[in-house]
């Protein structure tokens, strides 16, 4: 009798995945570098800013010109200049003297602190009363403030965000070090799968679904999508497709043809490829159980279920973290962002035995955030369309009541 050959936990196929080294690295310009991860921790050529700034409008004084000034005993000082924006100060401050400033201008020598425009009055042309004291340092981005020279701002391993590609600018690098991201071919397996342009469709033919949504999981989660392809359930030409995908890319996912019938090819195709190592045939989940992780050298296959709903379930729990650490993303930064807390809105029933990932949409209930199970078979694209995320019922847990604080494992990062 046909059967998985190597049942794994969730837990079990998520350690295989730990495991997984990062592709090579490569260098990028500062423009493309957002979404990407760092192959080296990055520390700070320069300090930033790299002179004294003004944070508000006002006037660049000596603090201790100002101590002890007030609205009825205002500190006067004569006004001797004004910092242009974009140049360095003109003049110097010296005792009892002030130089007007824009927020952003460059700190004059001798001050060490800007009083804002608010709190002085102008006695005449050139010169002010100040009506509160500031002390030194007050209103002012000093050298290095921000980021100190040489201080490691970045770690190896950090996908860049807008903000970080932001911090490298202003620190003048140009390009970064990052992990290459994964070429990855997406193949269907199915002689009932046809292009969805098909108008009529003939009976046991059905549109295919599952290119198009692995295609964007993978470009969602950073890999480069290369070789699209559907092909029939016919061994040599599953052959021919994989030999070639695993040429050119780094990893292979090919949905359909995973399960124990006669017509799933997958690990008969592996079969063929003296050097592959089967990983893992079959994970103790609900839908998604008919799952294949193998290894060919540094190449990974994966083989996903055909049903749409267990396919984009281990897409989300398996495939995207495989390809997050093949692009060298350290810890927890990825996966965390993809969870939200959420209340229970309806009881979910489940049976020992295997996790059950239940479907869920997000809901805004009294204020909160709710999740909402959408039930229905796996074979459904429509539950998948309204979900947003799913729940996991552990193994040993018979269902989740109503009310219960649950996480959600978001399909899509907002
Ligand atoms: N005797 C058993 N039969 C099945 C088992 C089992 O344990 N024992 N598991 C069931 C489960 S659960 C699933 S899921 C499916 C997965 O099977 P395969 O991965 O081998 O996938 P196929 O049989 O090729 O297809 C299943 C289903 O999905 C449709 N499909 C396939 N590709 C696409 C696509 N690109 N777009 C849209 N739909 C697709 C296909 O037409 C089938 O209806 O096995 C169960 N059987
Ligand atoms: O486990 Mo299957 O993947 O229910 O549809």
């Amino acid at each position: 009798m046909p059967e998985f050959l190597k049942v794994k936990t969730a837990e079990e196929i998520l350690e295989v995945i730990e495991n997984i080294a990062p592709l090579s690295a490569q260098t990028v310009s500062v423009q493309e570098a957002s979404g990407r991860v760092l192959s080296e921790e990055v520390k700070a050529p320069e300090p930033v800013p790299h002179f004294a700034r003004s944070t508000m409008d006002g006037y660049a004084v000596r603090a201790r010109d100002t101590f002890g000034a007030g609205e009825s005993l205002p500190a006067l000082l004569e006004v001797i200049g004004e910092v242009a924006m974009g140049q360095g100060a003109q003049v110097a401050v010296r005792p009892g003297t002030a130089v007007a400033i824009p927020t952003g201008g460059a700190l004059p020598e001798g001050a060490d602190a800007v009083v804002m425009v608010e709190y002085t009055q102008p006695l005449d042309e050139t010169a002010i009363e100040v009506t509160r004291p500031v002390a030194p340092g007050d209103n002012v981005l000093g050298i290095g403030d921000d980021v100190a020279a040489g201080e490691k701002v970045l770690e190896r391993g950090w996908k860049l965000r807008p903000q970080d590609v932001g911090l490298l600018a202003a620190m003048g690098m140009e390009e970064v070090r990052v992990f290459r991201r994964p070429r990855v071919a997406v193949v269907s397996t199915g002689d009932e799968i046809v292009p969805p342009e098909t108008r009529s469709l003939p009976p046991g033919k059905i549109r295919d679904i599952n290119t198009y949504v692995v295609a964007a999981q993978v470009a969602e989660a950073g890999g480069q999508v290369g070789t699209v392809r559907v092909v029939a359930d016919d061994l040599d030409a599953l052959e021919a497709v994989c030999r070639e995908a695993l040429a050119g890319h780094d990893v292979v996912i090919l949905s359909g043809g995973s399960s124990v019938g006669i017509r799933d090819f997958t690990i008969r195709v592996l079969e063929r490829f003296p050097g592959s190592e089967l990983l893992a045939h079959g994970v103790a989940i609900r839908p998604g159980k008919p799952t294949i992780l193998a290894r060919l050298g540094e190449k990974v296959l994966w083989g996903l279920p055909g049903q749409p709903a267990s396919a984009m379930i281990v897409f989300t729990a398996f495939v995207r973290p495989s390809l997050l650490r093949l692009q060298g993303v350290e810890g927890v930064q990825e996966l965390e962002t993809n969870v939200r807390r959420a209340e229970l809105a309806q009881n979910i029933p489940s049976v020992h035995g295997r996790a059950d990932y239940v479907r869920v949409r997000l809901t805004r209930h009294k204020g909160r955030l709710a999740a909402e199970p959408v039930f229905g078979k796996s074979a459904m694209i429509s539950t998948l369309s309204k979900a947003d995320g799913y729940v996991i019922v552990p193994e040993h847990v018979e269902g989740l009541e109503a009310g219960s604080l649950v996480h959600v494992h978001l399909f899509s990062t907002p």
